[in-house]
């Protein structure tokens, strides 16, 4: 071998497994992952990548999991500073008399600068690269997002009424229309629509929502069927399911994400599946706020892509992905009465691949393939409460936590190393928290 064909790279991450979600299902061990640049140069067996590359840094992560960065389709980030302040309560108690209150009090620019680099903190720390929000501010969100250098998809808020970020459906969509404008065909960012929910967003609106999708291409998000009781009330004021109400307007296709879809009948499946529209399953936001169970096997038997997310950290009350995870898998299982629903592999795809493909980067995103984003995580296997290792699949969904995440990179830049996040001010960030908290409680 001489050395004019060995290749210059920046990163080699030495795997002693590697999950890479392409095909989902496989573990590899004693694999290099060689990061050049923003993307994954090549993933080979060990000795192969010691006579093709030299790199600037190797990194021998013998007692780890290699594996794409954890991708979390729904939240509202700067909620994490209301984490904790409403406890126990049903899903329309908890926003008509909590949490609407206190955003009309406390919502400003500071307050999402403050709470987004809260949530990013915990989700970067847990193994999330890639997040999706909908919240006010939202340019807010996305300029702190870009500032740390976290992927995300930011959905303007639309709703009917006003909000500390809007007098109405107009002044949303012209102000969403402008981020937009801006962030679309960032390396970081896609500006998303973000209607709240069916009994939120007249069809005025959402007709309006949905050209500017079609013009812009920018996916649209909104909360779908989260209770019966939005069923049972929209049934009784339009005589339409808000799946039916959502079809016809047109709302449902592949540009879509419907977030929690606790209530889903045969028409629901049959038109939630036709339309190619992506589902976001939050199932610990459902089980605390006793929403009810979104039917995750027989979404994903109708071939719907089936992708997770935590919710805000009001409702959950944590961003930790891999707890969602474990949580979906074990959920699905009672719920089907089927132990072999959503296996450990494809609950993994929930949060990769599928994540992907729901914000229309399946290409870029979401497994370990030579050319894709280098977009990695690694999580250490070698406490006791993750041993002995029979499969690290196994211990990913259903031993971990995202405690165990040691080391993360977004767009080959390190975010997380040894446990230590790199890119945000951890005690200027804890000040001002406690600061918002002596706030909020007075
Ligand atoms: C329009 S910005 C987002 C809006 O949604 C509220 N919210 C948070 N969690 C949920 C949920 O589970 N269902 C419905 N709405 C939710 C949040 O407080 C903001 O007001
Ligand atoms: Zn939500």
């Amino acid at each position: 071998m001489t050395a004019d064909t060995i290749t210059a790279a920046d990163t080699r991450i030495n795997a002693r497994w590697l999950i890479p979600m392409a095909p989902v299902g496989q573990v590899l061990e004693h694999q290099a992952v060689i990061l050049r640049g923003t993307r994954i140069l090549d993933v080979l067996p060990q000795d192969k990548a010691d006579h093709q590359y030299r790199t600037r840094e190797t990194l021998d992560l013998d007692q780890h999991v290699v594996m794409p960065g954890l991708i979390n389709l729904h939240g509202h980030t700067a909620m994490s500073l209301f984490r904790g302040l409403a406890d126990d309560l049903p899903l329309m108690t908890w926003l008509n008399d909590h949490i609407w209150p206190a955003e009309g009090r406390f919502v400003s620019e500071n307050f999402v600068a403050d709470g987004s680099r809260l949530a990013m903190a915990e989700m970067l720390r847990t193994g999330t690269t890639t997040f999706s929000d909908m919240y006010f501010f939202p340019e807010v969100t996305a300029q702190a997002a870009h500032d740390v250098g976290m992927r995300a998809q930011i959905c303007f808020p639309l709703l009917d009424t006003p909000t500390v970020w809007g007098s109405g459906p107009e002044e949303y969509l012209s102000k969403g229309a402008a981020l937009i404008e801006q962030w679309q065909g960032d390396d970081y960012i896609v500006p998303a629509i973000g209607p709240h929910a069916p009994y939120t967003v007249s069809d005025g609106p959402l007709a309006a929502a949905l050209e500017l999708s079609q013009e812009t291409g920018a996916p649209l998000q909104i909360h779908l069927h989260e209770t019966a009781f939005e069923v049972r009330e929209a049934l009784k004021a339009t005589g339409k399911r808000p799946v039916a109400r959502m079809a016809d307007l047109g709302i449902l296709n592949s540009n879509s994400q419907c977030v929690h879809m606790t209530q889903v009948d045969d028409a629901d499946l049959e038109q939630v599946a036709r339309s190619g529209t992506h589902v976001v399953h939050c199932p610990e936001s459902n089980l605390k706020l006793a929403s009810g169970f979104c039917p995750a096997h027989r979404l994903l038997e109708h071939g719907v892509n089936l992708t997770i997310g935590t919710d805000g950290a009001a409702s959950n009350n944590d961003l930790d992905l891999f707890g969602e995870i474990k949580t979906a898998a074990m959920v699905a299982k009672a719920v089907a009465q089927d132990a072999s629903a959503l296996p450990a592999h494809q609950t993994l795809a929930m949060a990769t691949i599928n994540g992907a493909r729901a914000l229309g980067l399946e290409h870029e995103l979401g497994s370990l393939v030579p050319g894709k984003l280098a977009d990695v995580i690694a999580v250490d296997l070698s406490d006791p409460f993750l041993q002995p290792v029979y499969d690290p699949a196994s211990h990913l969904v259903y031993s971990n936590h995202g405690r165990a995440v040691s080391h993360s990179w977004i767009n080959g830049v390190p975010q997380l190393q040894d446990g230590r996040l790199t890119r945000i001010d951890m005690p200027d960030l804890t000040l001002r928290v406690s600061q918002w908290r002596k706030q909020i409680l007075s």
